[in-house]
Formats: structure tokens, sequence, C-alpha cells
């Protein structure tokens, strides 16, 4: 039974497909109620609004990810972009700064309670602390995400995109109605693949993440709508 999720379904089902076909093949065998959806940039890339909104028409919340990073501007008018489009969540980078997550926030309000959920990426979860060094940043992931994420609240927007291991910190930190999206997630006995900062499902939610970003457990699996019911099932017990 996938009961308590039905109204405020928790995972959201990375797209991640170099074809339009193996993607809605995927999404006829999956009901609105039980999951949500999310468009990145290969897909948009591909496949451009018309994807969208042929998702969005057929009773899917989407998510478009394109985490969007660029001067205060350009950002505001492609976020509005995403709202004409009636997506449920869209993102930018909390790196981007306040200027640009605040212009963002405010090109937002003309759509009220019709407007997408705006989200920032805090520190992707392939990232290691060597490569945050690289870059520049010496503080630990941890210390990062709690700064940007910080800084992503101030601005006034929904929440950010982090890793779950992050997810009770910042909880603590920032309160509950602050939204965690959480990718990174590998149920039990799956294969990590580029990601390096894990969770299982389960972790995931009892850590505090409001949705769960979950694409190549569910994507690759021999069944998908079955193993998207196993994730839902131990989301449940869990919850
Ligand atoms: O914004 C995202 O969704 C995102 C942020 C992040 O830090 N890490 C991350 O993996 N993602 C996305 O989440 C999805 C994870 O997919 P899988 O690794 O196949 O489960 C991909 O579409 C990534 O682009």
């Amino acid at each position: 039974m996938q009961t308590s999720t039905h109204n405020d379904p928790k995972i959201l089902i990375a797209l991640d497909y170099a074809d339009q076909a193996s993607a809605l093949a995927l999404v006829a065998q999956l009901d609105p109620a039980h999951c949500r959806l999310k468009v990145g940039k290969e897909m948009f890339t591909l496949f451009g609004p018309e994807f969208v909104r042929t998702l969005v028409q057929s009773g899917f919340d989407v998510f478009l990810d394109l985490k969007f990073h660029d001067i205060p501007n350009t950002v505001a008018k492609a976020v509005a972009a995403a709202a004409e489009l009636g997506v449920w969540m869209v993102n930018v980078h909390a790196s981007g700064g306040a200027r640009m997550m605040s212009a963002a926030r405010d090109a937002l309000l003309p759509y009220g309670d019709k407007a997408p959920l705006l989200i920032a990426v805090t520190v992707l979860t392939s990232m290691t602390d060597d490569e945050l060094t690289q870059i520049g940043i010496l503080r630990s992931p941890a210390e990062q995400v709690l700064a940007l994420a910080r800084l992503t609240r101030d601005a006034g927007l929904d929440g950010v995109v982090c890793s779950a291991q992050e997810a009770s910190l910042l909880k603590a930190e920032l309160g509950s109605d602050f939204k965690l999206i959480t990718p990174g997630i590998r149920p039990a006995g799956s294969a990590a693949g580029d990601q390096r900062r894990i969770m299982t499902p389960e972790q995931a939610l009892a850590a505090g993440s409001d949705y769960l970003v979950i694409g190549r457990p569910i994507t690759q699996a021999a069944d998908p709508a079955q193993a998207l019911a196993a994730i839902n099932d131990a989301c449940n017990r869990s919850l």
C-alpha cells in the first residue's frame, strides 16, 4: 500500500534519458499520486519546453532542474519562464549569491500561489572534500552547505537541494518549514555510480529530507514501477 505519500509524493524521479520514447514509456507506468518527475539539463536540452508541457498536461508535478546560475536579471527571466511552463519546482545555484536569489524570488511574485517552489542547490552531492578544496572552498561540505542554506533562507527561497547527510543539521538550524530536497539516494544494495555523499531513502527521510530525488535506482531497474513501489513502501514504513 502506498498511502501516506498519496497527497504529497516524496519521490521525485529524475528522468535522465537520451530519448523521449524511453522516458515516456517509463512515465506511462507511473501514477502522479505516487511520484513527481524531475526534468534536468539532458532532457531539457534535447527536447525543450514541449517535453515539460507534455508531462505537466499528463497530471504530473514537474521539478524543472536547470540549476540556473547567472547574473540576477538573466536568472529572474529564466525562473519566470519556468513558471509559465506550469512547473511545480525550479532551482538555482545558491553560489550565484543573495542578489541573484532575491531577483529570482521577486520574478515569481506575480504568479502568487501558482508560483513554483524556488529551491537553491548548495553543494552538489557528487562533490568530495578534495574537489571543494580544488575550487577554493576550504570549509567542510557540511559547513559550506549550511552557509549557503542560510543565505538561501535569508533570500526568501523555499528550500535547498543538499545531500541527506546534511539534512538533520539543516533542519535543526533552519527550521522545519525550510524544504530539503535530497538527491544522492541509494536503496540498500544499489550502485552509487558517480554519487559520493549518499543515503538510503529511509535514512534520508529520518534525517529530515522532505523530498528524495532518485534517478538510476528506479529508471535503470528491470521493473521501474516495482522499484518505485518498493521505495514508497519502505518510506511509508519509516514515516
Ligand atoms: O539538483 C539536483 O537534482 C541534483 C543536485 C545534486 O547535488 N546532485 C544530484 O544528483 N542532482 C540530480 O539528481 C539526480 C540524481 O540521479 P541518480 O544519481 O541517477 O539517482 C540527477 O538528475 C542529478 O542531476
